[in-house]
């Protein structure tokens, strides 16, 4: 039964019952049991989200299927019950046969839009043979066994069962209704908020442009909702070990850095001059030694009181000198028999205890924390140089998203190309445009080419892409036409879910927002569909695209700075 607080219906209960002899003996083996568990914990955002109350798994056998099946409608009361498995044409395949004679009506609509996604995918679909019916308050649903096609075919419905579940509940259905007679093929929830998990149905890919939307199923949102939206989905990357070098630009720490060393390492001179000991004061010194800046030609000895020691700048001081005095501040008074030596030397100045020494550690101490996470590493405040001169060798960042761009439309032509334009046609000046503006920006960027304006080849493109992208840029394609089959592509051959489809705002209103669940723990890919035109395309990239990659790559100040301006007309 939907739970119920202060007399509102909070959730939309539901049963996943797996039917499998395999499961039944190991249940580590149940995989689209889970699956769809998750997949209705994703409709948590929703105003009213569907809530896995009971899960349970049967043998291939039909009186376990219908006790599980009657108690979960008649006791329980839930909302929904989905079995998944059984609905094959194997011998042991009963599910259909179990859960029919159960039914009170039959549900022939939803049955049908199961099938015919599921045969969009694939022809194999035709050897499922669901079912789908109400008994009581409750609709059941029997779907096939495999994770995905389980998958499939509950996406496939999701979004009309809310309404489904509220009329079998009793509820009167007006918004539904009233909205089917605005128009047969519009998307039939009005009153969400925009950011729910909601899917706004696009035309049919499938269907003859007769039967395309004539109005945008797309609410039109602010550019700050749909900032806000993306911003949601732009989840800092993880963070990864690497080297301390120049390719740090760009990144944003994800540690604090400690000093593994002091600097200086030890005592330096600050000028070239003589080490000496500052109390001897001004007067005429014998040179005894000799320290340039490396240790191989430290003086050994010891500087006595009356003595001083070349010294050149970065030169450890030798011990015993307590200050340096410069080159400028002397004169020589004998050199070595040969000429090439200094033997002596005075020393006009008197200088303090300390003077032109740095001290070791002066600049940086062991353990002093040199940079904190969350500091982006510029090219031009020398952050790494810092980091190389106390001695971290690697460092923990985050790591930069990986975005690919692509144009689409059949009239676009690659900007490279030596060909002269047929009527009709156009250089692709999108890519270049967003190639350079990635370039600059220092994001690594993958160009995936111009596609066609054909489904099929527009799913097998944008799919290849994923696999390789966190963020995927396309251009062209996305408002109303017969052939801006984006959206469509996206929702129903990739199953991803559009945020929005259009802002207010020119250039820019059909700019689309998607997300595609990552696999195998990967984060969610983010899909950016901007209009063709070049000023839309271009001005939307920086509106929305740049910030999210700069917020998965962990900058604190993600967002484009806004300025306000006058215009004169
Ligand atoms: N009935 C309606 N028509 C249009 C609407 C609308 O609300 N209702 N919106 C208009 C707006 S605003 C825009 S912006 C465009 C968006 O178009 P698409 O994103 O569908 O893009 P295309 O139709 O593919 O192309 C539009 C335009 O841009 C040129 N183009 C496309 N790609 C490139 C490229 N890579 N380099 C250079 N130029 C490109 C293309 O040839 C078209 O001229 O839709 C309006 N229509
Ligand atoms: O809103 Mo469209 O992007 O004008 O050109
Ligand atoms: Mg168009």
């Amino acid at each position: 039964m939907s739970s119920i607080v202060q007399g509102k219906p909070e959730y939309y209960s539901v049963g996943i019952l797996t039917v499998s002899d395999t499961c039944s003996r190991d249940s580590t083996k149940d995989r689209s049991g889970p699956v769809l568990k998750t997949l209705f914990a994703e409709t948590s955002q929703l105003k009213k989200p569907f809530h896995v109350v009971k899960t349970k798994i049967v043998k291939d056998d039909t009186f376990e299927i219908q006790k599980s099946v009657k108690d979960w409608c008649d006791v329980e009361n839930l909302d929904l019950v989905v079995t998944t498995g059984g609905t094959g044409f194997g011998i042991r395949d009963v599910t259909p046969e179990a859960v029919q004679p159960l039914f009170e009506k039959t549900c022939s609509g939803i049955t049908y839009a199961i099938i015919k996604a599921s045969l969009e995918k694939t022809e194999f679909a035709a050897l499922s043979r669901p079912v789908c019916g109400i008994r009581g308050n409750t609709i059941i649903l029997t779907i096939p066994g495999s994770p995905k096609g389980a998958k499939e075919n509950v996406q496939a419905i999701l979004n009309v069962l809310p309404h489904a579940i509220d009329l079998v509940r009793g509820e009167s259905g007006e918004n539904v209704h009233a909205q089917l007679r605005v128009e047969s093929h519009e998307c039939v929830h009005h009153d969400h908020k925009h950011g729910d998990k909601h899917q706004y149905l696009s035309t049919s890919l499938f269907g003859p442009v007769s039967q395309r939307k004539r109005k945008s199923p797309y609410p039109m949102i602010t550019v700050a909702e749909a900032l806000n939206i993306v911003a949601e989905h732009s989840n800092i990357l993880s963070p990864i070990k690497v080297p301390v070098d120049e390719n740090l630009i760009g990144m944003v720490l994800a540690e604090d850095v400690v000093a593994r060393q002091p600097v200086p390492g030890y005592r330096a001179s600050i000028l070239d001059g003589y080490a000496v000991i500052a109390n001897d004061g001004p007067g005429v010194y014998p040179v005894i030694g000799v320290s340039i800046a490396n240790t191989s030609h430290l003086s050994t000895n010891k500087l006595q009181p009356g003595q001083i020691a070349r010294i050149t700048t970065g030169g450890p001081v030798p011990p015993g000198a307590t200050a340096v005095v410069m080159v400028e501040d002397t004169t020589l008074v004998r050199a070595s028999e040969d000429g090439l030596q200094e033997e002596s030397v005075e020393i006009h100045v008197q200088v303090s205890d300390g003077a032109n020494i740095r001290e070791i550690g002066s600049d940086t101490s062991i353990g002093t924390i040199v940079a904190r996470k969350g500091e982006l590493f510029s090219a031009v405040g020398g952050e790494i140089g810092v980091l190389a001169s106390v001695g971290v060798k690697e460092v923990c960042v985050y790591r930069l998203p990986v975005f690919g761009v692509l144009s689409t439309g059949n009239e676009v032509i690659d900007f490279k190309s030596t060909s002269e334009l047929k009527y009709g046609q156009i250089f692709d000046s999108n890519r270049p445009t967003l190639l350079a503006i990635a370039k600059a920006t220092g994001f690594e960027v993958k160009d995936f080419g111009i596609v066609s304006d054909d489904a099929k080849e527009l799913e097998k493109r944008l799919k290849e892409a994923l696999t390789q992208v966190d963020v995927l840029v396309s251009t062209g394609g996305v408002s109303m036409g017969e052939l801006d089959l984006f959206k469509p592509t996206l929702q129903q051959s990739l199953g991803a879910t559009i945020h929005f489809g259009r802002v207010k705002m020119k250039p820019g209103k059909p700019t689309t927002f998607a997300t595609l669940p990552g696999t195998a723990g990967a984060p969610e890919k983010l899909i950016f569909g901007l209009p063709g035109n070049p000023a839309s395309a271009t001005v939307t990239f920086y509106l929305f695209v740049l910030p999210a990659l700069r917020k998965l790559a962990g900058y604190e100040n993600w967002n484009s700075p806004i300025l306000q301006a006058e215009v004169d007309i």
